[in-house]
């Protein structure tokens, strides 16, 4: 009689320790739109159930096209999409079902009431009606007290939690939210991001762009940065930041140098302003800095200093640096 029991539990250990499928798997996607731009270079991305992805990228880098190409509103030029296991243009429907989409457009018939907007979209999806399901979402969006207003008569960020209402009114499993924060005031955006991280607790999945660093990282599990078609990186926030610790010490000299003195050499210095400047890098979570070794080099060196200052590196240097790089490498 024992027997079966181990097994049962045998079964349900090799359940849980199997990896799960992305909920995105995107292979080598690639548009070309008429007239000959190729927005996506070969796009590759795994995105996993229940996480938030930030796509970070400066203006026309490929993000809203990438994100309706996941979506199945534009037609890829090359690669594959599944979203839950299905291909977004073979089983399109089973696919978008799965999908919210939120556009970076405000997209909603002005003369129309909020409740019967969100509920209508929750038909187009050929779901049944589910009134406590819409009074959920809207009660979760602070819209449940404007349910009878038009859409006209909502300010614009009551409007923007209107196209997030139509986007959740059929219950999908994943969210893309097209830059939702873009010209909203920063208490607004606050609650923006107190609602995504909530959906995501919820368990849906949450995609956005943005251009704003901050916002990527105060929300984002994973930050993928994107320009000219290519993904340039894509890696945990928390490793992203870890990489972040690097400091820099910069050295003010009182006289110019015209090179780095040999003795020096083992510290990887650059050398800047003139002769003036000189600048180390560090790892700023290491036990040991080196920082007090080059300070006494520095000095068995014979070189006085005028001034000496640490700055931290930023997201935004990263992210700068990358889509710099990037550009030289394509140039
Ligand atoms: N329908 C189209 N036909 C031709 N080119 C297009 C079309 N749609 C977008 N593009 C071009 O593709 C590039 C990528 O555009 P996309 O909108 O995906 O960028 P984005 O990263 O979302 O930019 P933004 O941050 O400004 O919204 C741009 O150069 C854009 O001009």
């Amino acid at each position: 009689m024992a027997r079966p029991i181990i097994r049962v539990r045998c079964e349900r250990l090799e359940q849980e320790v199997r990896p799960l499928a992305p909920i995105i798997s995107i292979r080598n996607l690639a548009k070309t739109y008429d007239g000959g731009f190729e927005a996506l270079k070969g796009v590759s991305l795994d995105i996993e159930e229940g996480e938030i992805l930030a796509l970070l990228g400066p203006n026309g880098a490929g993000k809203t096209t990438l994100i309706s190409a996941v979506c199945g509103l534009v037609t890829p030029s090359g690669g594959t999409v599944t979203v839950g296991g299905h291909d977004i243009q073979g089983e399109f429907r089973a696919a978008r079902e799965l999908i919210g989409l939120v556009p970076q457009e405000i997209t909603i018939e002005p003369f129309e009431k909020v409740i019967n907007t969100v509920t209508f979209s929750r038909g187009l999806f050929g779901k049944r009606r589910d009134d406590a399901h819409i009074e959920r979402v809207l009660r979760a969006l602070s819209l449940w007290d404007k349910r009878h207003s038009r859409n006209k008569e909502l300010s614009g960020g009551m409007k923007r939690r209107v196209l997030i209402a139509k986007a959740l009114s059929h219950e999908p499993r994943v969210l893309f939210l097209d830059e939702p924060t873009a010209g909203v005031d920063v208490t607004l955006r606050k609650d923006m991001w107190r609602l995504v991280r909530d959906l995501r607790d919820q368990g849906t999945t949450i995609i956005l762009t943005t251009h704003y660093i901050e916002e990527a990282e105060e929300m984002a599990d994973r930050i993928g940065v994107i320009d000219h078609g290519r993904l340039l990186l894509v890696e945990e926030k928390a490793q992203l930041l870890h990489q972040l610790g690097r400091k820099e010490l910069r050295l003010e000299l009182c006289e110019p140098l015209e090179r780095v003195p040999e003795s020096l050499a083992a510290y990887g210095l650059t050398l800047s302003g003139e002769g003036y400047h000189l600048t180390y890098a560090f790892d700023a979570h290491a036990d040991h800095t080196g920082m007090t070794r080059l300070l006494a080099d520095i000095a068995r060196a014979g070189l006085d200093l005028r001034d000496l200052s640490t700055r931290q590196s930023s997201l935004e240097d990263v992210f700068l640096k990358l889509v710099r790089d990037g550009r030289e490498e394509v140039a």
